[in-house]
């Protein structure tokens, strides 16, 4: 039996990975694709590296029948998603990429991105989306919000550190390389070729508003409240976001939390002590590769973490939480390697 998917922002980057992934799923057929000004148009006109697929054409969201459908990945800005989101029937599982649902608070939301939350009723029941730390909530939930691709890359290697008390809570500073498809498909002057290439340089300053993600989780796993120095730059690359997490303790202790933490998480390599990770070494996969290199000074250790935006930080993701929801095996459609070179 397979279950019957939509994909809500088809047109989009995160929507296009969904699909590549999707097509070679054995559990999920695509039901349904929806978009906003392409709507009306083929995957093959939108997406001409998916030419090769049996799809349906792009609709608007209000001409899909929802009976046959079990559930909706909305891959949509994030206002409009909860708009979406609220409209859609209740037997239709969602799982939302976008910043709609991440923050349990409303207020906190609000403060963050400068905007009343528009599915007020829906957020209770919205399950935080980083699969490896929330995976019997997501079992059973119907809405799950996924994580933020830069908050996920941060997460994967701090959250198991304070959870095991072997990092001092108070000294984290997290500096990240972003790939520029982080941004998303439609046209903005800052992403421009002659902006982005040839150069790098941060962005989302004074405080980035996934700043809100890793607070609200990085304050959990420690039981007290935690606040994180965060600052991303723009790197001349499609895909790949690569963390570098400064923090106070010691190496061989972080670095076995963190074996002992992912010994059986299948996406989560945790790379021999002193070894960093590399974004070419992650790219097109839902691998996150984790590295503990310690510093010269005793108690500086660095912990790196490295991703693929468009897969672990949010469609792989995706469908790894789909394949929770629907009762199917976690790895299933995600266990290709990495693309090289
Ligand atoms: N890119 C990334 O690496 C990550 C993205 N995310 C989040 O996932 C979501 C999608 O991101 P991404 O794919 O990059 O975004 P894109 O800008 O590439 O795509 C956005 C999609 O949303 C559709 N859309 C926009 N407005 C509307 C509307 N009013 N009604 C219906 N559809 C609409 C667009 O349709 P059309 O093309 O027809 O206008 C397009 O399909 C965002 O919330 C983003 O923040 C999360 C993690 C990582
Ligand atoms: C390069 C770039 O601009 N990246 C985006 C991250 C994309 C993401 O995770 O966005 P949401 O939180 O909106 O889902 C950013 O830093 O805002």
């Amino acid at each position: 039996m397979t279950h019957s998917v939509a994909i809500i922002g088809a047109s989009g980057y995160t929507g296009a990975e969904l699909i590549r992934l999707i097509a070679t799923h054995p559990g999920l057929r695509i039901g349904a694709l929806c978009a906003d000004r392409k709507a009306g148009q083929t995957i093959a006109s939108v997406f001409p590296h998916l030419r090769h697929l049996d799809l349906p054409t792009l609709v608007k969201v209000d001409e899909v029948d929802w009976s046959g459908i079990d559930l909706a990945f909305a891959a949509l800005p994030h206002g409009t998603s909860q708009e979406v989101v609220a409209a859609l029937p209740d037997h239709v599982k969602v799982i939302d990429l976008s910043a709609g649902f991440r923050l349990r608070d409303p207020a906190v939301y609000e403060k963050w991105y400068g905007d009343a939350h528009r599915a007020l009723h829906l957020q209770d029941e919205a399950v935080y989306g980083l699969s490896e730390f929330y995976r019997d909530e997501i079992k059973n939930a119907r809405l799950v919000a996924g994580t933020g691709c830069n908050a996920a890359t941060g997460m994967f290697g701090m959250l198991p550190l304070l959870s095991a008390g072997v990092i001092d809570p108070d000294e984290i500073i997290l500096d990240m390389v972003c790939g520029v498809s982080g941004a998303g498909r439609a046209a903005k002057e800052a992403m421009l070729h002659s902006e982005v290439s040839e150069g790098t340089h941060p962005y989302g300053l004074p405080v980035h508003r996934h700043t809100s993600e890793f607070d609200q989780e990085f304050s959990k796993a420690a039981g007290q409240k935690v606040e994180v120095v965060f600052t991303p730059h723009l790197m001349p690359a499609n895909r790949g976001i690569l963390c570098t997490g400064h923090v106070r303790g010691d190496a061989d202790a972080i670095h076995a939390a963190l074996v002992e933490r992912y010994a059986d998480e299948p996406f989560c390599v945790v790379l021999p002590m002193g070894e960093a990770p590399a974004t070419r070494h992650v790219r097109g996969s839902n691998f996150v590769h984790l590295g503990v290199v310690a510093d010269r000074k005793p108690g500086r250790v660095r912990v790196f973490s490295a991703l693929d935006n468009l897969n672990k930080g949010s469609s792989g993701q995706a469908l790894q939480n789909a394949n929770l929801m629907l009762g199917l095996p976690e790895t299933e459609g995600l266990m290709m390697a990495p693309m090289f070179p």
